[in-house]
């Protein structure tokens, strides 16, 4: 099938990669020149595992090209995705902005007749404003089919996410199109549910703002078990024994951030808010995400004090491992919660300091591995779980550090190892701290 892809964003190119993949003939287009060429020299322009060797094995084959002309992409193209993004607006509702333009692009460059398959995250309704807005707009006399086909991939692991996904949602009031879209995705062999547009567009909500929620209800237990004295690890596995409870998204930590948990749920409640439902459940999953988020300065001021001089070392930046992602990732907050108490702060991440740059600034500094970070360091956060961080040597960590306090906000560090690391004040999210006064000998 010959499929255009407007957006090179995460989504975008992981659909795009993907379907040339398995076998379609794919054009990615962006408005975003630096994007384009950089994918036309074969790199890929974020951080993703897998990506970058699907995008030359699929451009090699012929079957993956990049443009940032829409006429030159939709005159090849008779299926036409979106995945143009749907950030945030000030007031928490969906910024459909981007989609807005997408729609003029298309009403001036569609010459045949086309499925439009929107993959953005969009509101209830949205799908039904766009064809307007494509109808109202278009310059030639050709017939346009909507499909809303919701994306469910994470970041670090879109490739697989989308080779392997749990399901894959078709919203559609035309049997037509929506056969097509599923033969379209045929061969990733993945289960399909057809159903109407405005029901695909909540079950991408449902779903985002459940995960959100999930997180949140964690960590409002991991509180309490840092109070009562328990441990939440074992507790959120005891928990996820039960089947109809499910051990993912159980994980304690700083909250969630990224580009999606945190717009959609404002944009969720901002839905429910429209329609005069009450729906407090998301307002707490958000206060409580935004009290997680400022976890570890809270008990660093506790332990330390007070932050001014005092010198922090912040190990990751991303919002998740695996992703060189900045948006929403909660060490944005902690980074100018540090500084604006007076803290220095040296950072560190595999791949996001780059990113990082760019949304916080240089009022921390950016170092080249951990143990620069933590070179006299009077404590260290662990922000992002990077797997690196697991494999540390952190009895010579320690050593460099001023002093020996670690503030693990993934709970991903070998507590069994670090005890071997006496004296050391290890203090984990949701369970008791480890604090080892004497040297082992
Ligand atoms: N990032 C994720 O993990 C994820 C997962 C599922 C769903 N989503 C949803 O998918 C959508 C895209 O998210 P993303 O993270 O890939 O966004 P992104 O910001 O990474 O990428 C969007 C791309 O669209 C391009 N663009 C904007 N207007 C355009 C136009 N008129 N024509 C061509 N290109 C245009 C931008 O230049 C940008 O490269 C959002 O609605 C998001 O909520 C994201
Ligand atoms: O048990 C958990 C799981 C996740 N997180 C945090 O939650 C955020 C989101 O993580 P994850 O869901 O793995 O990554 P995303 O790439 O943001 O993916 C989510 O958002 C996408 C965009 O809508 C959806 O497509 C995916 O299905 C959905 O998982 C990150 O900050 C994680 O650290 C936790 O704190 N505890």
């Amino acid at each position: 099938m010959k499929v255009a892809v407007l957006g090179t964003g995460y989504v975008g190119l992981s659909t795009g990669i993907c379907l040339a993949e398995i076998g379609h003939n794919v054009i990615c287009i962006d408005i975003d020149e630096r994007k384009i060429n950089t994918l036309k020299e074969g790199k890929s322009p974020i951080y993703e595992p897998g990506l970058e060797e699907l995008l030359i094995k699929n451009s090699s084959a012929g079957r993956l090209t990049f443009t940032t002309s829409h006429q030159y992409a939709l005159n090849h193209a008779d299926i036409i995705i979106i995945a143009v993004g749907t950030p945030q607006s000030d007031d928490g509702q969906a910024d459909l902005s981007f989609l807005e333009r997408a729609a003029k692009d298309l009403a001036e460059n569609i010459v045949r007749d086309s499925i439009v398959v929107v993959k953005s995250t969009v509101p209830v309704g949205t799908n039904e404003y766009l064809k307007q807005l494509l109808l109202g707009q278009l310059k030639n006399k050709v017939e346009i089919k909507m499909v809303s086909n919701p994306e469910f991939l994470r970041q670090g692991s879109a490739i697989q996410d989308t080779l392997k996904a749990d399901r894959i949602i078709i919203g559609s009031d035309d049997a037509g199109a929506s056969e097509i879209i599923q033969e379209m995705y045929r061969p990733l062999n993945v289960p399909f549910l057809l159903t109407d547009v405005r029901s695909a567009e909540m079950i991408k909500y449902a779903s985002n703002a459940f995960l959100a929620t999930k997180i949140s209800f964690i960590n409002g237990i991991a509180n309490l078990c840092e109070a009562v004295g328990a441990d939440v690890e074992d507790v959120a596995k005891g928990m996820g024994y039960d089947k109809r409870i499910g051990s993912a998204f159980l994980k304690a930590g700083i909250g969630y951030g990224g580009s999606c948990f945190p717009k959609d749920v404002k944009a969720l409640l901002h839905t429910s808010k429209e329609q005069g439902i009450p729906f407090s459940l998301l307002e707490e999953t958000i206060a409580i995400n935004d009290h997680q988020q400022e976890l570890l300065v809270g008990k660093a001021l506790k332990r330390l004090g007070e932050l001014k001089g005092k010198k922090i070392a912040m190990l990751g930046l991303s919002f998740k491992p695996e992703t060189d992602d900045m948006r929403d990732a909660p060490s944005i907050k902690i980074a100018h919660a540090l500084t604006a108490g007076g803290a220095e702060v040296t950072a560190y991440d595999p791949v996001a300091s780059g990113n990082a740059r760019k949304v916080i600034g240089e009022v921390i500094t950016y170092v080249d591995s951990a143990f620069e970070a933590a070179k006299g360091a009077d404590a260290l956060f662990i922000v992002t779980e990077w797997e690196e961080f697991r494999q540390l040597e952190f009895e010579a960590l320690l050593d460099v550090m001023k002093q020996r306090i670690i503030f693990d906000g993934r709970n991903c560090l070998d507590e069994a190892a670090l005890q071997e690391c006496s004296p050391i004040e290890y203090y984990p999210v949701g369970r008791p701290a480890v604090i080892m006064k004497d040297k082992k000998v």
